[in-house]
């Protein structure tokens, strides 16, 4: 087995490099660089130098963690040394250089912690999720999975199968075929009725938590001029878009990534919706009738109401701003904005932010984040019905009950996951 090492902290100039390393040379590795083997789990400050010439390279602080206690089960060891490129080039090519080592493919620390039982398969895509989170809820979302939400509710669904499964193959073993009927299928029923509640309610919350991971998507629609790429540019704090008095400017969709009370908002800037007047347009609106189908909230935008919300499909829900307030105002019915002005936009980020809570959740409760989870606790779900179906031959009920508790361990990596594996740590970034 390779030793490992890559940093894991981000490339560019910074205070702090945190270079991580492990596997079996890494007491080797410590000996040679800083003279001794640093006590286990203390932090020790020593010079760093070049084991073939006895060069210093930087002076950084050492930790040693002795496997399987440590991040991936095996012997690691972090240097937290100078962040510089140059002190980081240098370091690794020491590192590159020494017997036994060799650079870390992406999420490869992860990998072998998950190779070791230290991390299910749930918690390191939960791990991902945290390093790639813009915002309070995904962040929230993404620990409580990682620290292992998601594993403790599998396992003890699977805890549960594998009883109500003793209990079928125990009546199977040992009554004679006249005798099955006797069997008491209230009590596999009222076994496997409080799991299936649970999975119900899990599945009832994934749409939100997989669409809390990509954000929630608002599109600014309306006819030309209205005002769109005007109040996109307001609402990013940036010149995003071209502005123009002209009408038809916008033909591409721009999208602005925005974390509205600490939920991850996209908003698109799209060309006017009219007859086009060239081809170039009429592409730029058909874009944002196809792209409309896959938002959460279409922003209506018209000068001073009238326009019917044409072309927004009916499950979009269509929120009605009539711009330019300063000209005129805005009709009942229409939430009335400014966005050269600001006016309004502070009750329109309101209304966005009470629509996004409101599909998104806060995070707080997550449990099946990837639609791979939801695909899984369908399956079982749909196992489990027909395992308590009436007249179901006892047999058969067993063969559900075994497969609900493979789609369950799918989820936690525990059966036939390998191309799974393969998809989910390399994902990641090289050093984690
Ligand atoms: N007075 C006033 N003018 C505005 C306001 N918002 C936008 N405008 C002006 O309206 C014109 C059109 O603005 P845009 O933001 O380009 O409108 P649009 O809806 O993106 O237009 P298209 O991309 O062509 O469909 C520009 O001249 C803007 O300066 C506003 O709140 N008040
Ligand atoms: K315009
Ligand atoms: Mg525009």
């Amino acid at each position: 087995m390779a030793t490992i090492f890559a940093s894991g902290t981000g490339a560019g100039r910074a205070a702090i490099a945190v270079i991580r390393i492990s596997g079996p040379a890494v007491r080797d590795l410590l000996t040679g660089l800083a003279g001794a083997l640093p006590s286990p789990r203390l932090a020790r400050l020593a010079t760093l130098r070049d084991p073939a010439t006895g060069e210093a390279l930087d002076q950084g602080i050492l930790l040693f963690f002795p496997g399987p206690r440590s991040a991936t089960g095996e012997d690691y060891a972090e240097l937290h040394i100078h962040g510089g490129s140059a002190v980081v080039n240098r370091i690794l090519t020491t590192l590159s250089a020494f017997p036994g080592l060799r650079p870390a493919e992406a999420g490869e620390f992860a990998r072998r912690g998950f190779a070791n039982g230290k991390l299910d398969l749930s918690q390191a895509e939960a791990l991902a999720d945290l390093i790639d989170a813009q915002t309070e809820a995904q962040r929230r979302q993404a620990l409580r999975v990682a620290g292992g939400a998601l594993r403790r509710q599998v396992e003890s669904w699977r805890a549960a199968l594998i009883d109500a499964l003793a209990m079928v193959e125990a009546e199977l073993d040992f009554s004679d075929e006249a005798d099955v009927s006797a069997f008491d299928r209230a009590a596999l029923r009222a076994a496997l009725d409080p799991i299936r509640a649970e999975m119900r309610a899990a599945l009832l919350e994934a749409p939100a938590s997989e669409r809390l991971r990509e954000g929630f998507l608002v599109m600014i629609m309306g006819p030309p001029n209205a005002g769109k790429s005007t109040l996109l540019n307001a609402l990013a704090r940036r010149d995003l878009a071209i502005v123009s008095a002209t009408p038809g400017t916008t033909r591409d969709m721009i999208e602005a990534h925005l974390d509205i009370a600490g939920l991850p908002v996209t908003v698109v800037d799209t060309a006017g919706l009219r007859e086009a007047a060239d081809e170039i347009e009429r592409i730029g609106v058909d874009r944002v009738l196809a792209r409309v189908e896959t938002a959460d909230l279409a922003l209506w935008l018209s000068t001073g109401g009238g326009t019917p919300p044409e072309g927004i499909p009916p499950g979009v829900e269509p929120l009605k701003v009539s711009t330019k307030s300063d000209l005129r105002p805005p009709p009942a019915g229409w939430l009335g904005v400014c966005a050269t002005s600001g006016m309004g936009l502070g009750a329109l980020l309101d209304a966005i932010a009470l629509r996004a809570k409101a599909r998104l959740g806060d995070g707080g409760s997550s449990l099946l984040i990837r639609d791979r989870h939801r695909a899984a606790i369908a399956s079982a779900f749909s196992a489990l019905d027909h395992a308590v179906e009436d007249e179901k031959d006892l047999e058969f009920a067993a063969e559900d009950l075994r497969s609900a508790a493979r789609a369950l361990g799918r989820i936690v990596g525990a059966v036939d996951v390998e191309h799974v594996l393969d998809a989910v740590f390399s994902r990641f970034c090289i050093g984690k």
